[in-house]
């Protein structure tokens, strides 16, 4: 924040400390490293919860009977497959880019496909996000296996979200010990207030445009490596650094260089992401599993050092990165999986902006030239 000056008015950067609006949805609180969806602990919903039941609970308010949530798998299940016109469209997006960039043409095709697109009932916002929920894991594997050289693999109806998710990508269902912490990560990745792709979407959400505008905004957000991009960074960084031993060095070159370290510091959590232990653990988890502990040794060491060095904890996307590296998910992959555990979080707020709307419009102050005539020759 800039001090004010008697013509200059006081600005925010990045709107750091600025309270935008009320949300019933989550609530950070940095003080207690706390964080709740719907006023309950998310580590209580990780560990006690399927991501479908967290889905439920952010778009609804409240934890889903046995009956409701039998209802809610019903209609997710339903929704999984992806028409042929769009898998084509898709098939046809060069490899070449992110799949990040598929995942955001995905969304932004469906839109256009979609009759209800411009239609903001309670009961259109609630289908479209239930279609993209389901829809989202069926293009993202598609997306990884045909760039690993493989034909997609249908959703299996039989299976729940993560199950089918995990079978789509590499043929059969993974051990529960991998399910559980993926299962884990999506529950911990579903929502966090007023994070910029969040805010993006409500930005959108605030014209009066569709929510598949308002999630194709989002997707381009959480893309960069500061917001969600950081967990591919992570591990680009991780396999760069190869052999725990150069861990420090490698942290202090970069700190040294006054680069910023991937997978550390919350705009903000000051003193640690109320999410980090829990991912820790499913990472330990995983590790044990999987029977390589390397990366598990080269996250203690950063951690360790950076702390020691500069006081800055992990965010969530440190531990996420290995663990979905030992799951088998390739790296450029990392961010469309976030996608398919925020878009919870994305549409329940783009529900709760559109149902008390204020368009969403800051002041700049301008330090351009002053005003001056054009010299007409
Ligand atoms: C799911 C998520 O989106 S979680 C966030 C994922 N992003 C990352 O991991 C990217 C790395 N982290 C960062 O870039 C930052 O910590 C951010 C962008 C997340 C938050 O940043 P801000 O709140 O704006 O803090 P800011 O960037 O001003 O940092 C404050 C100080 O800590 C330092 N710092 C913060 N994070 C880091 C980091 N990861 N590595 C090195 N230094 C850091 C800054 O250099 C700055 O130091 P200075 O005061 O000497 O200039
Ligand atoms: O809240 C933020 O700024 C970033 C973050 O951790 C998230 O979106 O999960």
């Amino acid at each position: 924040m800039s001090a004010p000056t008697t013509d200059q008015p006081t600005i925010y950067k990045g709107l750091a400390g600025v309270v935008v609006d009320k949300t019933a949805i989550s609530k950070v609180v940095p003080e207690t490293n706390s964080l709740t969806y719907r006023g309950y602990a998310v580590q209580e919903l990780a560990q006690h919860c399927s991501f479908e039941q967290v889905a439920y609970l952010l778009w609804n308010g409240e934890l889903p009977t046995d009956v409701q949530l039998a209802d809610f798998s019903r209609r997710e299940r339903a929704n999984r497959r992806l028409d042929r016109t769009a898998a084509s469209i898709l098939a046809k997006v060069p490899e070449t880019c992110h799949p990040m960039d598929v995942v955001r043409t995905a969304i932004s095709f469906l839109g256009a496909e979609d009759p209800a697109a411009e239609d903001p009932s309670p009961q259109a916002t609630q289908a479209k996000a239930l279609r993209m929920l389901a829809v989202l894991p069926t293009i993202v594997a598609a997306d990884m296996r045909r760039r690993r050289g493989l034909d997609p693999i249908a959703p299996h109806h039989g299976l729940g979200y993560s199950e089918n998710f995990l079978t789509m990508v590499f043929g059969e269902v993974p051990d529960p010990v991998i399910v559980k912490a993926f299962e884990k990560s999506m529950v911990l990745y579903a929502e966090h207030s007023f994070n910029a792709s969040t805010f993006a979407a409500r930005v959108v959400t605030s014209t009066q445009s569709d929510m598949y505008s308002a999630v194709t905004a989002a997707i381009g957000a959480l893309k960069g490596s500061l917001h969600g991009g950081a967990n591919e960074a992570v591990m680009h960084d991780m396999i760069d650094i190869d052999r725990p031993e150069r861990a420090r060095d490698w942290l202090t070159a970069k700190l040294d260089a006054k680069e910023k370290v991937m997978g550390f510091g919350h705009r903000v959590y000051k003193n640690g992401d109320s999410r980090v232990p829990t991912m820790r653990q499913a990472l330990q988890e995983v590790s044990a599993h999987v029977g390589e502990d390397k990366w598990m040794t080269i996250y203690a060491e950063l951690e360790d050092e950076m702390f020691t060095r500069t006081g800055i904890k992990p965010n969530l996307d440190f531990p996420t990165g290995p663990a979905y590296f030992l799951m088998g998910f390739d790296i450029p992959a990392f961010t469309p999986v976030f996608v398919m555990s925020r878009i919870t979080g994305w549409t329940a707020h783009i529900a709760e902006q559109a149902a008390s709307n204020a368009l969403i419009r800051p002041l700049s102050a301008y330090d351009g030239p002053a005003q001056r005539p054009i010299l007409v020759r």
